[in-house]
């Protein structure tokens, strides 16, 4: 979809869009935006989600990538959908290794572990295959995609994901690449801890079978669609566990086996001047 074309768009799909980025804006949530659209109907929910990708990219923002969701078994469960989605991801919207997210920043947090892949080549072919991925991947990286849904409460069904640009907020890399050279990405372990303490577990074969077979999945549906994954493209490849909820304070850790570490923290809210005497 060109900005032309979203300036085009279906009045229900620009209500739906509407609806969205006003409560990313105000940092109010919003209503489910499926009672707007065909019900059951993704590829609206993909022109929802282009609308305001569009939208980004005209007020000067940078996809860095995409991001794969509801691949991990407990994910879908706990959204109570089945099937994997994808949305962009935007250069604002990466936080550094070990970084803090300020208070106030996201609506409803929610933290899942995952493998990054850095994508080195094009790769532009509808039926994109492992082999074609593995050719493509520059390296791997340990990473936190911190969620979030400007629908209140997560009342989310697939179509709401989707429209809202699969629920994305912000993701942290871990800081040292690895080359997939000997590496066995469905066999990683992940343990991820809030504060210490262990909130979600998962393997690399909890991601679709594989982040690899995830990550080939995304390029092909890309591809088809024609905007394909580019080299340089950042692919969050999709939660190896379940999400845990984040609060202010918080801490998140996530450790993945042949992979390493990665770490993020919410930071405190302050009571406004004046507030509490
Ligand atoms: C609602 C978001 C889900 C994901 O991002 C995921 O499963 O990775």
């Amino acid at each position: 979809m060109t900005a032309r074309e979203v300036l085009k768009a279906a009045p229900d799909v620009v209500k739906a869009a509407d609806t969205l980025s006003e409560a990313a804006r105000t940092g109010r949530t919003c209503p489910p935006v499926r009672s707007l659209l065909p019900e059951g109907d993704i590829d609206t929910a993909y022109a929802v989600q282009r609308v305001n990708v569009e939208r980004g990219l005209a007020a000067g923002r940078r996809i860095v990538g995409r991001k794969i969701g509801l691949t991990s078994p407990a994910v879908q469960r706990q959204l109570g959908v089945d099937q994997p989605d994808f949305g962009a991801l935007f250069a604002d919207m990466a936080v550094p290794e070990s970084g803090v997210v300020a208070a106030g920043r996201l609506l409803q947090p929610k933290v899942e572990a995952e493998v990054a892949l850095v994508i080195g080549a094009d790769l532009p072919h509808a039926e994109c295959t492992v082999a074609d991925i593995l050719r493509a991947v520059d390296f791997a990286l340990p990473a936190l995609e911190i969620v979030d849904s400007r629908i209140e409460g997560w009342d989310i069904r697939l179509v709401d994901t989707v429209a809202d640009n699969a629920s994305s907020g912000l993701f942290v890399l871990g800081g040292t690449p690895v080359p997939l050279s000997g590496l066995d990405l469905r066999g990683v372990r992940m343990t991820m801890t809030r504060g210490g303490e262990v909130v979600s577990e998962g393997t690399g074969a909890d991601c679709l079978g594989s982040p690899l077979g995830a990550a080939a999945w995304l390029a092909s549906t890309l591809a088809g669609r024609g905007d394909p994954l580019r080299a340089g493209d950042v692919v969050l490849t999709g939660a190896l566990g379940p999400m845990a909820v984040a609060a202010p304070g918080d801490r998140f850790e996530a450790r993945i086996s042949q992979l390493g570490r990665v770490a993020v923290e919410f930071a405190v809210e302050f009571a406004a001047e004046g507030e509490g005497l």
